[in-house]
C-alpha cells in the first residue's frame, strides 16, 4: 500500500490483552476496522471497551498483543519523524504545557524536530493559530489565561502543526458548554472539509457524535460489532446500542439533530469561545 491508497487506518485481527492481578484482561479480540480517506469515524462503546487504547495504538503509543495496526501502510510503532507527522492527536484535556505560551505550545512538535529555523517555525505556528479561529494577540498568552474552548483550539492547532492527514480526537467537546461545543464542532467540520482530513474520534457526547461523524463504529463484545451511519447503527439489535441510542439521552440528541436548522458552511476561523 502507498500514500495514494484510500485506506488510512487498517486494523486487522487485533488482540489487546493486559495482565492484571486476577489474570488476563482481554480488551480487543479479533477486532477488524478499516478507515478510508476523508472519513470522520467515531468510536462508541461502553466504559472499558478499549476506545482510548485503540486511539493509542493508532498513534503508536501502544503495541497490539496480536494482529496489526497500519497507518498509511506503516506500523505506527515504527514512527520516524515522517511517521509522526502522519498523525495529529487532540488529547481530552488539551495537555498543553503550562510554562509555555500559546505559540510555543503550537510550535512544540515542529521545534522538537530541529529541522527548521525559528522564524519559519514561528510563522507556521501563527498560521495554525489563525486556522483554529484565534488571533495573533493570543500568541503570547499563557494556557492558564485561556477559556476551555480556547485551550481546545490551541491543542488542535498543535495537533495540526505538521499537517497530518490523520487527526485523532479524544472527547473533543468534553467540558465545554453547549455554545463552545457547537462552535468547536463547526471548526472541526470546516477543517475536515478544507484540509481533506481523515478523523478518528472518541466521544460520549451524542450531539458531537451525530454532528460530525460520517460513520460510527460500535465497540462491544471486544470488537466492532457494527459500523455505518447513525441510522444503520441504531437499527442493529444489541443491548448496548439499545440502551445508548434509544434511552432518554439518545432520544433527546436525535430529536435535537432533526430539529436543527441546516448550518451555513462554517468558516475555519470562527469566533473563539
Ligand atoms: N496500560 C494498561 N494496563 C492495564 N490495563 C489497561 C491499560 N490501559 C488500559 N487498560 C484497561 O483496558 C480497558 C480499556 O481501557 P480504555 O481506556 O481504552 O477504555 P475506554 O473504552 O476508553 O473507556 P472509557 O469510555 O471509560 O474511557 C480498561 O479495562 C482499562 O483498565
Amino acid at each position: 500500500m502507498n500514500d495514494l491508497s484510500a485506506t488510512v487506518v487498517d486494523i486487522r485481527k487485533l488482540w489487546t490483552v493486559f495482565k492484571s492481578a486476577d489474570g488476563e484482561v482481554v480488551v480487543h479480540r479479533d477486532l477488524d476496522l478499516r478507515i478510508e480517506r476523508g472519513e470522520v469515524l467515531s468510536l462508541v462503546g461502553g466504559s472499558g471497551t478499549g476506545k482510548t487504547v485503540l486511539l493509542r495504538q493508532i498513534l503508536g503509543l501502544e503495541k497490539p498483543t496480536k494482529g496489526t495496526v497500519e497507518v498509511l501502510g506503516r506500523a505506527p510503532g515504527e514512527l520516524s519523524a515522517k511517521g509522526a507527522a502522519n498523525v495529529g492527536m487532540l488529547f481530552q484535556h488539551g495537555a498543553l504545557f503550562s510554562a509555555f505560551s500559546v505559540l510555543e505550545n503550537i510550535a512544540f512538535p515542529l521545534r522538537e524536530l530541529k529541522l527548521l529555523p525559528d522564524e519559519l517555525i514561528r510563522n507556521a505556528a501563527l498560521v495554525k493559530l489563525q486556522m483554529v479561529g484565534l488571533e495573533p494577540r493570543h500568541a503570547n498568552m499563557s494556557p492558564a489565561d485561556l477559556s476551555g474552548g480556547m485551550i481546545k483550539r490551541v491543542a488542535l492547532a498543535r495537533a495540526l502543526i505538521m499537517d497530518p492527514p490523520l487527526l485523532l480526537l479524544d472527547e473533543p467537546t468534553a467540558g465545554l458548554d453547549p455554545e463552545a461545543s457547537d462552535s468547536f464542532c463547526d471548526l472541526l467540520r470546516g477543517l475536515h472539509r478544507e484540509l481533506g482530513l481523515t478523523v478518528v474520534m472518541v466521544t460520549h457526547d451524542l450531539d458531537t457524535l451525530f454532528d460530525l461523524s460520517t460513520r460510527i463504529a460500535v465497540l462491544a463484545d471486544h470488537k466492532v460489532i457494527v459500523s455505518g451511519s447513525a441510522r444503520e447503527v441504531i437499527a442493529y439489535p444489541h443491548p448496548f446500542i439499545h440502551e445508548y441510542f434509544l434511552g432518554g439521552r439518545g432520544q433527546r440528541a436525535l430529536e435535537a439533530l432533526h430539529d436543527k436548522p441546516a448550518k451555513a458552511p462554517p468558516p475555519s476561523a470562527g469566533a473563539a469561545h
